[in-house]
């Protein structure tokens, strides 16, 4: 049996700091991430990529409200479900193309995911996930008064727009997720953290948020019952004291340990913060290891060579 990893990219890698988010920026970025994912398959492991969707969404969300009175509008989950098609995408024919210049013969799908969440989620009364361009103080001033948005300071980088973002609670196309797994696809799921939709009695309906693709991740790589969650980001390992003198990186942190560092706010809600809620969710919960480490270590951090090992 192939062991299963689950691997999340960041929507920040996708689209990098400075830039301003063209699709050939995209493409190129998507590009770099490709081999070492294709290194993984070709070490026989069956690869699951999920991927963030911050900044995209909020540019889907900006066209939406730029085109008002000219066409129709989209409500939130249409966006995030434009992002999944989009990035889905251009995640697929990246990996077609390297795939076809190492001799790799290996069938990818995309898979719209919808997600479950709670309509009651406190989440929904407090937005606090953060999309779309970074503004200074002062136009984000302006903008929370002119739309009457949220806009929040995010992790020293800038202002951006925040909205509601529930906790994933079921996969609805997970058979699909598993089906393909097993038989030998490389799977994209989850983008964006999955459509947030809603029970309505026997039915579904999409709900205005984005999920946390770190949770939603987390969610898939419980009900797959993968072997790995690797979360892929800015840094090769996880740090306490993350940016001081005293900065200390972690090669292995126990659920206590990560418990323990999570709740002495060693971990920001806007950026380290769900990698770590994300990991301990999913080893609490399973026999599965979580690693966060970045794109370029991924195979030295399956080795155990570098990376945060999150265990039992
Ligand atoms: N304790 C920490 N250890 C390592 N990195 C940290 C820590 N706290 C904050 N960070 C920062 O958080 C970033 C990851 O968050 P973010 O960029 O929002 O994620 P994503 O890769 O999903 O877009 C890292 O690249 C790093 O700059
Ligand atoms: N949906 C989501 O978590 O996106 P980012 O990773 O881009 O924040």
């Amino acid at each position: 049996m192939k062991k299963v990893a689950v691997i999340a990219i960041g929507g920040n890698a996708i689209i990098q700091e400075g830039q301003r988010g063209t699709i050939e920026e995209q493409f190129e970025n998507i590009l770099q991430s490709c081999d070492p994912i294709l290194d993984l398959t070709e070490a026989g492991y069956n690869v699951v990529l999920t991927h963030g969707n911050g900044p995209q969404v909020g540019n889907v969300l900006l066209k939406v409200e730029a085109a008002n009175g000219i066409v129709p509008p989209y409500p939130l989950d249409v966006c995030g479900a434009e992002t999944q098609g989009s990035l889905g995408y251009i995640i697929q024919q990246s990996l077609y193309n390297r795939m076809k210049a190492r001799g790799i013969k290996k069938d990818i799908a995309t898979v719209v995911t919808q997600v479950v969440v709670d309509e009651k989620d406190p989440g929904f009364e407090n937005p606090t996930k953060p999309i779309g361009p970074f503004y200074t103080k002062e136009r984000a001033a302006e903008i929370a008064r002119e739309k009457k948005v949220v806009m929040t300071e995010d992790s020293g980088r800038g202002y951006r727009r925040v909205v509601p973002s529930p906790q994933p609670l079921e996969l609805v196309e997970k058979e699909a997720v598993k089906r393909l797994v097993d038989n030998d696809f490389l799977v994209i799921t989850v983008g964006g953290g999955g459509i947030p939709v809603v029970k309505d009695g026997e039915n579904l309906r999409g709900v205005e948020a984005v999920i946390d693709k770190d949770h939603a991740s987390a969610l898939v790589a419980q009900e797959i019952n993968a072997n790995y969650l690797i979360v892929l980001t800015g840094v090769p390992q996880v740090a306490i004291n993350f940016g001081k003198e005293n900065q200390e990186f972690l090669k292995e942190m126990t659920l206590a340990d990560a418990k323990r560092h999570f709740e002495e706010g060693q971990f920001p809600p806007g950026s380290m913060g769900p990698k770590i809620e994300a990991a301990i969710r999913f080893v609490e919960n399973g026999e599965g290891e979580a690693i966060i480490t970045s794109i370029d270590k991924l195979q030295e951090a399956l080795k155990g060579e570098t990376g945060t090992r999150i265990i039992k």
